[in-house]
């Protein structure tokens, strides 16, 4: 199994108000899954605790059979260099880097940096004719196609999504979107999306919602 979620319960430190009150899911290399509900029922955080970007206080995060949760900070960042892709809604581009180096940057960091695939995906991501620029000279979808080319050029089994086309016009965001499932299909790897649409909730193969902090 690619990724399996036991009972994972997370409250941020200073509140009283337990934010996910044991979820659980699997998913499978090759599957994809959406994941639903109101703004605060608790998506993002869900997605934070399975990139490993954050620490649950109770259960288990296994990607292909590693538990994050017993983890240390060092070996979490190092498993989600390897192994999980994080695709922002804010993009988190790095500004002092052109578009090239910025589609480097993952893949270097996790050991896998392939010019030829870099290539490629800036051709089919249409960015070609914007390599040598810097993030502050894109327009939005242009800015989150790199970010999509980023994640994709070191080859990560699980892509973690959150809210990828929330800044983009519908048309940008179903082209965005045709690509991000195209490229993973091609890869084989886990997807997992956090989304208020409806249009693309429905293109995913499963979907999960949450209700505060509980699937429902
Ligand atoms: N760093 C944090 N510190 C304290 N509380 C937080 C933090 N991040 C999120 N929360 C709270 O946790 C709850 C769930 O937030 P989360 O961002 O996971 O929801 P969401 O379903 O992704 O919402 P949205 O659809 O608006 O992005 C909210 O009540 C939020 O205020």
């Amino acid at each position: 199994m690619l990724l399996h979620v036991q009972d994972l319960r997370k409250t941020y430190p200073g509140s009283e108000t337990e934010v996910l009150r044991g979820v659980s899911l699997t998913l499978a290399a090759g599957e994809t899954l959406a994941l639903t509900g109101e703004s605060g029922s608790g998506k993002s955080t869900l997605l934070h605790l399975i990139g490993g970007l954050d620490r649950a206080d109770a259960g288990i995060v296994a990607v292909e059979g590693t538990d994050l949760t017993a983890l240390g900070d060092a070996e979490r960042a190092a498993l989600r260099r390897g192994t999980v892709g994080v695709i922002f809604q804010q993009f988190n581009l790095i500004p002092s880097l052109t578009v090239a180096a910025n589609i480097a940057f993952q893949a270097r960091l996790a050991g896998r940096h392939e010019p030829k695939r870099d290539r490629g995906l800036a051709e089919r991501l249409g960015l070609t004719d914007h390599l040598a620029k810097y993030p502050e000279q894109l327009s939005g979808g242009q800015q989150q196609r790199v970010a999509i080319a980023r994640t994709l050029a070191a080859l990560p089994r699980l892509v973690l999504a959150d809210e990828p086309t929330g800044n983009l016009d519908e048309a940008t965001a179903d082209r965005v979107m045709d690509l991000l499932c195209e490229l993973v299909a091609e890869t084989g790897a886990g997807l997992i999306l956090c989304t208020h649409s409806e249009r693309i909730a429905g293109r995913m193969g499963r979907r999960l919602h949450l209700r505060a902090g509980v699937v429902s």
